[in-house]
């Protein structure tokens, strides 16, 4: 055949392709419309003002005695009980002793022992409580990452994260649910069961830091620390409405994890960061868990918006086995860029960057690894290997303590690319390709603006259809970057929706001040539900 005759059979190859996952895609959405129909539950609107608050807010009126601790970490807990029979987020508690820990911040502060400059700087968060996600160790709670093996297993000592926000004098609230070893995009496992989103009980909440997404967009703590190794503190926070931040690479110590990042390349690759409802909090709270290391970044220096260069793109450009970007999230994108250009004189450029095409398979080369696959015996809890044929029988005769999606990763893991394959090469050049293009473009002064995910939150399950759409979160993992997501409000179906802001590595300085600025003009977290 000729090499225009090749080419002809490759695009309808790729359009056959296309169309046949569109049809898989829509006949779905409605059989599970079908299903779901009439369980969109919301949680209550709030009724106390305190849980409205920002954590930069609370720590100020705690420390400058316009509330207490005891007041704040009560109206949580109670916050907490409240919606936590829905969205089923906090899957372990330390109610008695955060309040104890609430009674003895508020006795610091009222002993005048120290002064509220000393105060703001040693403990800038005193009193202020916070949740963060079950595969981060906290001590006396449960760790089990979601795995059935792990049930009984409590964290002996705390995360370095997790220290550092108790060093700044926050209260651990409790622990939140994550997907089966934090490894998928959906927050459900066979401990704690499945987690529901905030706005509409039969939609995901994302994973793998879901619970915390749910448990902060509800108005039940008013601020998180997640992990993100493909998208998992953007992902919850885009389909929950909030804002979260993936820092750059080796910034936040990824110490007191399960499972713990098998080598340096995936370790570059995963980020600790914060998840919060408001954009001031994504500073001072990166701060303080980046700790000796926040002087490797900006975040003292202020940032003209008038000076920032901005790109963008609506789309990866069209991969077959990925979503179309939802029109409402298209349409918001562009929103953003004529308000930018309105009010900073911004000219936003439009770029098409060839291999975010090729998010997904980027991700899953690059996260194989030279000593092969670990995952199956992970879910063994490192205890000898799976059997993957046994497991999968199980699941069929509902014997199973692991998720179809878990034993799908491991069946994956054996039959995709081999490490070292042209295949292999190919992809890792092309994310090489994307690392310089990015940094090009970027440089010291940009931000690229670009879909967090292509669709609003699905149902249950739903991801199980579009399991490659965690790529337009995780292509960035890979380059080590930073990047904030920003929620721009309710799309048509009632749901969240937003984008992600990144830059080159460092400058995180510059998507938070993005995050920033279009809470300013957009709103940011908009409430799940109003009192009528
Ligand atoms: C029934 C369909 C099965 C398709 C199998 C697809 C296997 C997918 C493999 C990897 C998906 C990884 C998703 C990563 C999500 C976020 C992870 C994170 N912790 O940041």
């Amino acid at each position: 055949m000729t090499e225009s005759g090749n080419e002809n059979v490759h695009r309808f190859k790729k359009a056959a392709t296309r169309i046949f996952h569109r049809i898989v895609e829509i006949a779905a959405r409605l059989l599970f419309s079908i299903v779901y129909y009439g369980s969109n539950e919301k949680v209550p609107p709030i009724n106390n003002i305190l849980l409205l608050e920002s954590a930069s807010s609370l720590a100020f009126k705690i420390r400058t005695k316009k509330v207490s601790s005891v007041e704040v970490v009560e109206s949580f807990i109670a916050r907490i009980k409240e919606v936590n029979p829905i969205i089923n987020s906090l899957v372990d508690n330390r109610f008695a002793t955060a309040l104890e820990e609430a009674r003895a911040a508020d006795e610091l502060i009222a002993s005048g022992l120290k002064s509220e400059t000393v105060l703001a700087k040693e403990k800038p968060f005193l009193g202020v409580p916070f949740t963060t996600k079950e595969c981060l160790q906290s001590e006396g709670l449960s760790f089990s990452a979601g795995l059935y093996k792990r049930r009984s297993i409590r964290g002996t000592k705390d995360a370095d994260a997790v220290a550092c926000m108790k060093k700044a004098g926050a209260i651990l609230l409790g622990v939140t649910n994550v997907s089966e070893l934090a490894m998928w995009w959906e927050s459900h496992n066979y401990v704690h069961g499945r987690s529901r989103n905030p706005y509409n009980a039969s939609r995901i909440v994302g994973g793998s830091s879901g619970g915390e997404g749910a448990i902060l967009a509800a108005g039940a703590s008013p601020i998180g620390i997640g992990s993100d190794i493909g998208g998992s503190i953007r992902m919850p926070c885009f389909f929950n409405g909030i804002f979260g931040h993936k820092p750059s690479k080796f910034i936040v110590s990824n110490e007191g994890q399960f499972p713990n990042p098998s080598d340096e390349d995936h370790a570059s690759f995963l980020g600790l960061g914060p998840m919060g409802r408001y954009a001031c909090d994504l500073l001072p709270i990166l701060k303080i868990v980046a700790d000796k290391n926040a002087s490797k970044l900006k975040l003292e220096t202020k940032v003209d918006m008038k000076q920032v260069k901005v790109y963008y793109a609506e789309d990866d450009g069209g991969s077959s086995f990925i979503s179309p970007v939802d029109s409402d999230i298209k349409a918001s994108l562009r929103k953003v860029i004529s308000y930018l250009e309105k009010a900073h004189g911004i000219k936003a450029q439009k770029v098409a960057l060839k291999p975010l095409r090729l998010s997904g398979p980027i991700w899953l080369a690059r996260m194989k690894s030279r000593s092969g696959s670990r995952f199956a015996q992970e879910l063994s809890n490192n205890e000898g290997n799976l059997n993957i044929f046994w497991e999968l029988l199980k699941w069929l005769l509902c014997m199973s303590h692991h998720t179809l999606i878990a034993l799908c990763t491991v069946v994956m893991e054996g039959f995709g690319v081999k490490y070292g394959s042209p295949k292999h090469q190919y992809l890792v050049e092309q994310s090489n390709q994307l690392q310089v293009q990015l940094t090009d473009m970027l440089g010291d002064d940009g931000v690229f603006l670009y879909p967090t995910h292509p669709t609003p939150a699905p149902f249950h399950n739903e991801p199980l259809i579009k399991p490659f759409n965690f790529a337009y979160a995780g292509i960035f993992n890979i380059m080590g970057f930073p990047a904030t997501h920003i929620p721009l409000g309710l799309g048509s179906e009632g749901l969240p929706i937003g984008i992600q802001a990144v830059g080159t590595y460092g400058n995180d300085h510059l998507t938070i001040a993005m995050a920033v600025e279009l809470e300013k003009a957009f709103g940011g977290w908009v409430p799940p539900s109003v009192s009528v």
